[in-house]
């Protein structure tokens, strides 16, 4: 298991001061630049009382392995994995305080931008955890957490060793679950999407795999007009997430 991480861009590293400063290990700021953008960086590792030090461009490049960190980078602790426990955990926190639980399941997307956008749709939803296989998905990289813009930090990510598993537990617990694949025949539209659910989203390249297809409650597609036949899965994610949403306030 990896013991340290690498966070780096300025939502990213300002959702950790915020959310877990006892994860920092070291920060690191651009040498001589002090404007605005970098202001709220150095507020918050303050007030978390995080010490950072100064280093040249080619230096954050380097401990990034990008040049896309916008001046920040940070040596972190890994996140804890959360596992099926600790969703379990959350069901009853949520049970708890009569809130009605909202999941993303996301069966197998390897791509760190993908993940990335499909955490920060998740966290401006209100999803309330993001459920993926341990095998064959994306991790939380340092990527990941740079396109999330600070959501990878805190929306929790369930990584679970057998999803159809843990798909037929939160079934149990009373959470619907709504696959998506473009040629079921009721469309994102027509569903309810008000009570305990989880919308579950396939893989860029094959989609829901079968037995999470088969696991699922009823599936739903996204109408499309045009002459592609998919939607790339993090935006398909968020017109999802936000039907939901809409009809949820509604
Ligand atoms: C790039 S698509 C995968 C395409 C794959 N060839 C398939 O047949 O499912 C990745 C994921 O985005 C979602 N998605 C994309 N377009 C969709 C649509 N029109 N309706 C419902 N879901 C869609 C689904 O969850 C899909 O598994």
């Amino acid at each position: 298991m990896k013991k340290q991480d690498i966070i780096f861009g300025i939502h990213a590293v300002e959702a950790l001061l915020n959310n877990s400063p006892e994860r920092v290990i070291e920060l690191w700021l651009l040498q001589g630049r002090d404007d605005e953008r970098l202001m709220p960086i150095v507020n918050a590792a303050s007030q978390a009382g995080v010490k950072s030090q100064r280093a040249a461009r080619k230096v954050l490049d380097d401990k990034a392995e990008s040049t896309q960190h916008q001046g920040v980078v940070a040596r972190v602790k890994a996140a804890k994995v959360l596992s099926e426990a600790d969703l379990d955990g959350l069901l009853n926190e949520l049970s708890a305080a009569d809130k009605t639980p909202f999941f993303l399941i996301l069966d197998g997307v390897t791509d760190p931008h993908n993940l990335g956008a499909c955490l920060r749709n998740a966290d401006a939803a209100g999803v309330h955890g993001v459920i993926v296989p341990k095998d064959n998905s994306v991790g939380l990289t340092a990527v990941v957490s740079k396109v999330a813009c600070g959501a990878a930090e805190i929306v929790p990510l369930f990584q679970v060793t057998n999803l159809a598993r843990t798909m037929r537990h939160i079934q149990e617990q009373g959470v619907w679950i709504v696959g998506t694949a473009g040629e079921a025949d009721s469309n994102v539209y027509q569903a309810d999407l008000k009570g305990a659910l989880a919308i579950a989203m396939g893989a860029e390249g094959k989609g829901l795999r079968r037995l999470t297809r088969e696991s699922c409650d009823s599936l739903i597609s996204i109408p499309m007009a045009g002459s592609v036949s998919s939607l790339n899965v993090s935006v398909a994610t968020g017109i999802c997430l936000f039907e939901a949403v809409r009809q949820r306030l509604g």
